[in-house]
């Protein structure tokens, strides 16, 4: 009796140790959690180690060479150039997502800083300016406007929307027109040693007789910032109004250049516009020195500065057009324009 209850215990415990080693393997191959093995955990050295790379190599000023002229039209009358021979964008509307980049910058919490220069008379285009910029310029981001003046009292006090903040820079009246518009190379190079540096990540570098009529938003960031002028966009290089004589610290010879670029729209990554703002007021100390005026002032030395340091990314005409031109089928819309004004007036 006490034989044949033993052997049905144990035939249970064998058939109950079978049943789970089937269910075992069953779980064990159905849910793959079971399966797993954290093999690669823990590894915290991986997380740990700091490599030591090759030491970064600065970009060297491109030396004067002999290549074709990339043409904004070349493609066919309707459409852009939408990349240069370095590999910079050509940015222009349908060359990119307003919403993807919307997306990709929005958290990066980002401060984007304008220096606009209103002297004289230039005063009265502030207003235009900037309720145009509320409206327009970099929607949706922390924007530091700096206003540079002889006249802090004029400038009208314009309602701007969370996270945009405007300083009063108070700067001196100089007499000729083309001082004060040289003079912003220097200008803008002290305000960024002095405090742009830690208050803005990029800065854009502006005329104040424009206003803004589209958005213009995060496709326009990038290290260094040019936009093609837009009298010049279908002509020959040999037709750019460069500064021609040898003894300019501007001058740019017959083959030579790759855009005509605006004077009245730069800008970047801050520590590029430094840079960059220091060269150009380098190349106008020196014509100073040697009693000589670039052709057209700044901008002779900022087209002579981007032929040796490429920008890395070029706005279209769209960035910086004029109103007093026809609209050309090559561009879809205008974002930033210069109204139509009294120059002989302004500057007298
Ligand atoms: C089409 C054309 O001819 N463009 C040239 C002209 O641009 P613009 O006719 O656009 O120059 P501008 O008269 O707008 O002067 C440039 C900027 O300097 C500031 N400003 C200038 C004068 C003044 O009395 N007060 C003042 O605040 C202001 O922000 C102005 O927007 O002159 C510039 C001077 O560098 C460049 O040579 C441009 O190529
Ligand atoms: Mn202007």
């Amino acid at each position: 009796m006490s034989f044949r209850r033993l052997a049905l215990g144990l035939a249970l415990c064998l058939l109950a140790s079978v049943s789970f080693w089937a269910l075992w393997e069953y779980v064990k191959n159905w849910l793959p959690v079971f399966s797993y093995e954290p093999f690669y955990l823990p590894c915290p050295e991986l997380f740990n180690i700091k490599l030591q790379y090759r030491e970064g190599k600065p970009f060297q000023p491109v030396a004067r060479s002999q290549y074709p002229q990339p043409k904004l039209l070349d493609q066919r009358p309707t459409q852009l150039l939408t990349l240069t021979p370095w590999l910079a964008p050509i940015v222009s509307e349908g060359t990119f997502n307003p919403e993807l980049l919307h997306q990709i910058f929005q958290p990066l919490n980002l401060t984007v800083g304008v220096t606009v220069f209103a002297v004289g008379k230039y005063v009265r285009f502030t207003q235009s300016f900037l309720e145009s910029a509320e409206e327009f310029f970099m929607c949706g981001y922390q924007v530091h406007y700096y206003v540079f003046t002889h006249d802090p009292a004029a400038i009208p006090k314009v309602q701007l929307g969370p996270g945009r903040f405007l300083s009063i820079v108070p700067v001196q009246r100089h007499s000729h027109w083309e001082e004060i518009s040289m003079r912003r190379m220097e200008t803008i190079n002290q305000l960024i040693a002095k405090r742009a540096h830690q208050e803005v990540d990029y800065l854009f570098c502006l005329d104040v007789d424009m206003v803004f009529r589209n958005p213009w938003g995060p496709e326009t960031l990038g290290d260094l910032v040019a936009a093609i002028h837009p009298g010049y966009f279908s002509v020959p290089r040999q037709q750019f109004p460069y500064e021609r004589r040898q003894v300019s610290a501007a001058f740019v010879a017959d083959g030579e250049g790759d855009f005509y670029y605006g004077g009245a729209v730069f800008g970047g990554q801050v520590a590029k516009v430094y840079e960059f703002t220091r060269g150009c007021h380098m190349g106008i100390l020196a014509d100073k020195a040697n009693g000589i005026m670039a052709i057209w002032q700044e901008e002779s030395h900022l087209n002579r500065r981007f032929i040796s340091h490429k920008p890395s990314k070029v706005l279209s005409p769209e960035y910086l057009w004029d109103d007093r031109k026809p609209l050309p089928p090559s561009l879809k819309l205008i974002r930033f324009s210069t109204l139509d004004k009294d120059s002989s007036w302004l500057r007298s």
